[in-house]
């Protein structure tokens, strides 16, 4: 028969009379929507609620309670995971505060109170905690609000500052004695902190709470094994099953009330501090042999609190027995304890390993509760976010599954955002991480780009012409593909290359005096955009006179070389770029906007999606639910475990050109000390018996419009077991958010691999020989001689001596290419580099020549554009691992451009730059061939296409 059955008062209400408080120990929405919570108020007595990561997750990670909230706020906002988890955490404590509000006035703020946990990541971390402590009571704004911070050596002194800080704390995770002093102890000195300034203690409330049951699973587990090993004093263990944690806590209680009755203690209490109280927690039985009530009634005494467990709750209901327990037979309590000790059963260990357990348990569930929330968010945003799907061979599904897992543990997101250069190489990572949140401050300066859009529109440029290279250019070249010519808006054209003929191409596409010029590069010493500078600055005058300087503008970092020139010859507007950013993490900073701008471009809506990009890879989103995480875990296992190094990149046609941006992303930042990624981009896809065995397939897919060619061959892929990623892209603008990820996905590659993704040692090499050799020009007015090793009609190859004697003293054009093209073996990478005008010709041509390799020798193939490439895949190439067989293609150039200021000129650039190049190759040892045509182009590139496909 029940308690209240045989019509005597609720035990839960009887509490009271002994002094002890109950509290629940859960929250949910639902249950304080419907009016479940101030029932157990108003007939049970209830006194408070405390909430920790495990109840949340429970509440949020299941059903449908908080969907109206999450999709309304995903209307107006666009917002991270722990950001959302929060304004839903703070809506529920707020709702459970109005609730408990009228036990917090009439217990003059002894009750009442609604607990909030700060971040379980935090219990590590004083400021952290502190910081978030603060932040969490502004946020929810209640009197009857206690903020929970664990006890742990770290969470002691953010206790101590917080009381000072006038806060009501919970302290949590509370399991030995000397930690319970501590903290203790810490409310003390805080509250004569506050004093010591004047300040009032009267408003503060604490408690401190001390868990129970799980000791008694720890040491009963103990006592069990050592009994099963036939202990000689089973007897004397199995007696102290389910009583070491009662002792425990009712010693923790002795401690409470001598402290309180000290002089120390009158002081505070005299000034109307109310006493630190303590509060049972964990107070479920998990041992089923055992009372369901056993942790309640055996723990009843003035001044203190229980939180309850729903289950457990309803159990004291009906059959708890209300008696003083807590200050019955302290002594047997002792002898408890002193038998504990006695038997060697070791509570201060199990102690220590319940507070790093709880830690971790707390941060476990709080990841589970995040992922769901990230889970819901993608699902809820639908189509308003770009879609991943992994289709990966078992072994290396299992590997990445693994990584992830290890990413969690070892909160490496996090990590990212707190920029934690020991996650990468422990260098100089955290001061090139500005690009984690350039966006959010972007989205701040709107206006500023959105009146210069206005003013570009109101001067009536008919072109815009961008000059620059790499990291500098090719984000706007992405920019001007994908989005293409908007009406009042000049034509965004972007020009990247020394090669006269190209740069003659351009200045026939522009009207210079209607050409709104952009001078592109953050360093602002960079060869190209100076000369290029120079050149259409000189051209620009001739037509526009003094008003030249308005038709041009720049985006380069502040006190770089640009910047003076643009001063010194008036250009009509600087802007500046981000110093803790590199060239190619630039797109979202003013190097991607100003050109974004300048095309009429929609930025709001561009920013939106970068935005989108960012929060999906936020610090709280979990690895698994993380979409930057989980691309780079697959590049970065891939390559290192699996020798899966060549990532290869297919767009649909109408973002086709997000593979150059992502070859330079990739390339730059992974190639280099012999490891990395190869990026393989715009090779036409084939049929998988094509392919070696070292490749990754990313489909990038438009679904707003698809190309049937592609969908067929990547479900080809699928089937026979490659491994492919499938980034959905529901519109256009949806780049910009790949952008963002594919930012954070190589990073994390770099994680794994374990470089630096942040450097690009190996690009200098070739800007010094290149140097080297325009200086002599400018000195002698010639280049230094360079004798092919070989002659063949149009042709003449060039190498250094090693790799000229590995090419077997072959005399014909074929036999050479034959021997050359014969040096690269499973798991190489093919590269044509090609110094000539890249036009559509020549880019079907190089596309053609390429898939003839592929084919022939099913090895991967790059084929790139000199100079452009130098600043792009030219890292890994010198740097990256040592599988590339490259084949330099330079040509007799038709026509010539000077260079204002200097004696070189661009047919010398290029050229300088193509032995450069060539001579930093050699010298680590690449294979590496030049082939030079002369006369023709078109011709000499048909028949050395010919002899390439009959060599191979
Ligand atoms: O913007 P800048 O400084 O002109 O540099 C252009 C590009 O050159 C590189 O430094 C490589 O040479 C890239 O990293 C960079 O994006």
């Amino acid at each position: 028969m029940s308690a209240q059955d045989s019509g005597s008062e609720n035990p839960l209400k009887e509490l009271a009379r002994y002094g002890q408080s109950p509290w629940l120990d859960f929250i949910q929405r639902s249950y304080t929507e419907n009016g479940s919570l101030k029932k157990l108020v108003d007939e049970d007595g209830l006194k408070g609620v405390t909430s920790n990561p495990a109840i949340f997750q429970k509440a949020m990670g299941q059903g449908t309670d908080y969907d109206a909230q999450i999709r309304s706020v995903l209307a107006h906002q666009v917002i991270d995971a722990g950001a959302l988890y929060e304004l839903l955490a703070v809506d529920d404590i707020r709702a459970a505060a109005r609730v408990l509000y009228p036990v917090y006035e009439q217990t003059k703020g002894v009750d009442g109170y609604v607990s909030l946990e700060v971040s379980p990541y935090l219990a590590r971390d004083t400021k952290g905690t502190l910081h978030e402590a603060l932040r969490l009571w502004k946020a929810v704004g209640a009197r009857n609000l206690m903020i929970k911070i664990p006890g742990t050596e770290e969470g002691v002194p953010a206790v101590r500052a917080a009381i000072a800080e006038g806060l009501s704390i919970n302290v949590t995770l509370l399991f030995s004695i000397d930690a319970y002093k501590k903290v203790l102890e810490a409310y003390i000195t805080g509250l004569e902190d506050r004093l010591g300034r004047g300040e009032s203690v009267k408003d503060i409330a604490s408690v401190a709470s001390f868990f129970v049951s799980r000791i008694d699973v720890k040491i009963d587990k103990e006592i069990d094994d050592r009994v099963a090993k036939g202990d000689r004093d089973s007897a004397a263990l199995k007696a102290l099953r389910g009583k070491v944690a009662i002792a425990n806590a009712k010693m923790a209680y002795e401690h409470w009330k001598d402290v309180t009755a000290s002089a120390r203690w009158k002081k505070l209490a005299d000034a109307g501090a109310k006493p630190q109280r303590l509060l049972w927690a964990s107070t479920g039985t998990k041992d089923k042999s055992f009372s369901d009530v056993l942790y309640v009634d055996g723990l009843i005494g003035p001044e203190t609190v229980n939180t309850i467990p729903p289950a457990t709750f309803d159990a004291f209901r009906d059959h708890g027995k209300v008696a003083p327990t807590l200050t019955q037979d302290i002594e047997g309590a002792k002898k408890v304890m002193a038998e504990a000790q006695r038997l060697g059963l070791d509570l201060d260990g199990v102690t220590k390993v319940l507070v790093d357990e709880g830690v971790a348990s707390f941060a476990d569930a709080f990841d589970d509760l995040l992922g769901s929330v990230a889970a819901k968010q993608a699902a809820f945003l639908g189509k308003k976010v770009t879609s991943t799907a992994l289709r990966l061979p078992a072994d290396l599904q299992k590997a990445v599954d693994a990584e992830l897992e290890t990413w969690r543990k070892d909160g490496n997101v996090r990590r990212i955002w707190d920029k934690d250069a020991t996650l990468w190489t422990g260098k100089d990572e955290a001061s090139w991480l500005k690009w984690l949140d350039i966006t959010d401050d972007q989205m701040a300066a709107l206006s500023k780009f959105e009146d210069f859009q206005a003013e570009v529109k109101a001067r009536g440029f008919r072109d815009a012409l961008l000059l620059g290279m790499g990291g500098s250019s090719l984000g706007p070249e992405v920019l001007a593909q994908t989005f293409g010519k908007h009406e009042g808006f000049p034509h965004l054209y972007v020009l990247d290359s020394t090669d006269p003929q190209q740069v003659r191409d351009f200045e026939k596409k522009i009207d210079i005096s209607k050409t709104l010029f952009i001078v592109s590069s953050k360093s602002g010493g960079t060869l190209e955009p100076n000369i290029l500078k120079a050149y259409f600055f000189d051209q620009a005058k001739k037509v526009l006179g003094d008003k030249v300087g308005s038709h041009f503008i720049t985006v380069t970092d502040p006190g770089s070389h640009m910047e003076d020139v643009a001063k010194k010859d008036g250009f009509w507007k600087i802007f500046y770029g981000e110093k803790q950013i590199g060239g190619r993490y630039s797109v979202l900073s003013d190097f991607g906007m100003v050109p974004a701008a300048v095309a009429g471009l929609p930025l709001k809506l561009l920013l939106e999606s970068a935005q989108r990009g960012e929060k999906s890879c936020a610090a709280s989103v979990p690895p698994v639910q993380n979409p930057g995480v989980v691309l780079g875990a697959v590049l970065g296992v891939a390559a290192r475990d699996f020798g899966r190094d060549k990532v290869t990149i297919i767009a649909s046609p109408g973002i086709y050109d997000m593979g150059a941006w992502l070859e330079q992303l990739i390339a730059e930042s992974t190639g280099k000390d012999g490891r990395g990624l190869i990026p393989i981009d715009d090779e036409t896809i084939g049929k998988p018996g094509v392919y070696g065995r070292d490749r990754v397939f990313t489909y990038l897919r438009l679904a707003e419009d698809p190309c049937p060619k592609q969908d067929a061959a990547f479900a080809a892929l699928v089937e026979a077991g490659e491994p492919v990623v499938t980034i959905e892209l529901h519109e256009r603008r949806q780049v910009l958010e790949e952008f963002f990820r594919w930012e954070f996905a190589t990073a994390v590659a770099g994680a794994v691999i374990g470089i630096n993704p942040f450097n690009q040692p190996d690009v200098e090499e070739s800007k010094i020989e290149t140097k080297k050799i325009t200086t002599a020009y400018n000195e002698t007015g010639r280049l230094p001689p360079y004798e092919p090793f070989a002659k063949d009609g149009p042709f003449a190859f060039y190498a250094d001596p090693k790799n000229a004697s590995a090419l077997g003293g072959g005399k014909t054009a074929e036999a050479i290419l034959k021997a050359h093209f014969a040096r690269g073996k499973a798991g190489d990478y093919v590269a044509l580099l090609a110094y000539i005008d890249r036009d559509t010709w020549t880019r079907e041509w190089i596309q053609k020549v390429r898939l003839d390799l592929r084919d022939a020798l099913k090895l991967a193939t790059a084929a790139e554009f000199g100079p452009r490439f130098q600043h792009s895949t030219g890292q890994a190439y010198k740097g990256g691992p040592d599988t590339g067989v490259f084949l330099q293609i330079t040509c007799d150039d038709e026509v010539n451009l000077p260079v204002p200021g200097e004696k070189y000129t661009f047919s010398i650039v290029k050229e300088a730059q193509a032995r450069g190049d060539m001579e930093v190759l050699a010298e680590r040892g690449r294979r590496v061939l030049r082939v030079h045509i002369h006369g023709e182009l078109k011709a000499g590139l048909e028949k050395l296409g010919q002899d390439i496909a009959r060599a191979v």
